[in-house]
């Protein structure tokens, strides 16, 4: 299975999420095996579900609380993300880690309750600058998967982002992608052994149509998690053609 996953962040208003969604649904053209989804930001989640869930786009939330209700303020809960026609949750990406000090404490939290109403948590993971400079990479994936032995096994996507090559411009480069992929394979095998749970492991950070086939070849990379170019329906039409 490839999957090609749109993360608006802080984007787009109504108008301009309409018009994308028209414009990508005229050409829209998934290969049997790939599967598309949006994340928009949570003023225009139902909206966004309304237009493309029936033509099978899957529709994420950026965040989740893990709470089902109650007096946060500001936050949203998983609940309200299945009803305003969510069908998985973004969690854990570098920028809520951070700018909103979200930890991986928080995190196995907020994929339990994700399972509980029924979302797949897309799980962001991925080193820092100074930790890929200090030789930890591979340690700061195994600490931020690491959850997995709290939550147990269930439904997951993972994205590998290091957190450096995400807006600027600078993609990871072919074997790094491989490396990380490859260990984070060997630690899912790890958390997940005796399971049914196939779990792709996407790349993020400065996809773009240009870029985008170079990284599919790469072993384990099941797709991408795509930010900037993801605003451009064309873009996104054209990476979902190249997963297909
Ligand atoms: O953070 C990302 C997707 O979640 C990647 O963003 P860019 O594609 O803009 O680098």
């Amino acid at each position: 299975m490839r999957c090609v996953v749109a993360n608006w962040k802080m984007n787009l208003t109504s108008d301009e999420a309409k018009a994308f969604c028209e414009d990508l649904l005229g050409r829209f053209a998934p290969g049997a095996g790939t599967e598309a989804g949006i994340a928009p930001p949570f003023t225009l989640l139902h909206q966004v579900s309304g237009l493309v869930r029936s033509k099978g786009i899957q529709v994420f939330g950026q965040n989740g609380h893990a709470e089902p209700k109650g007096a946060f303020t500001g936050e949203v809960s998983m609940p309200q993300l299945r009803d305003a026609g969510c069908s998985g949750v973004i969690l854990g990406h570098s920028e809520r880690r951070q700018l909103f000090g979200e930890t991986d404490a928080a995190l196995a939290k907020k994929v339990k309750a994700a399972w509980q109403w029924d979302l797949l948590p897309l799980l962001c993971i991925g080193e820092t600058l100074e930790q890929r400079d200090a030789g930890q990479t591979l340690e700061a994936l195994g600490q931020q998967l690491s959850i997995l032995a709290e939550t147990g096994p269930g439904p997951l996507w993972v994205a590998y982002e290091p957190v450096w090559a995400i807006g600027t411009g600078r993609r990871a480069e072919a074997a790094q992608v491989r490396e990380a992929h490859a260990f984070i394979r060997t630690e899912l095998q790890r958390h997940l052994a005796g399971t049914e749970y196939q779990v792709p492991i996407l790349y993020g950070g400065s996809v773009t149509p240009e870029n985008f086939p170079e990284l599919l070849g790469i072993p384990e990379v099941a797709g991408g998690l795509v930010g900037g170019a993801s605003l451009d329906s064309r873009k996104f039409a054209e990476l979902v053609r190249q997963a297909g």
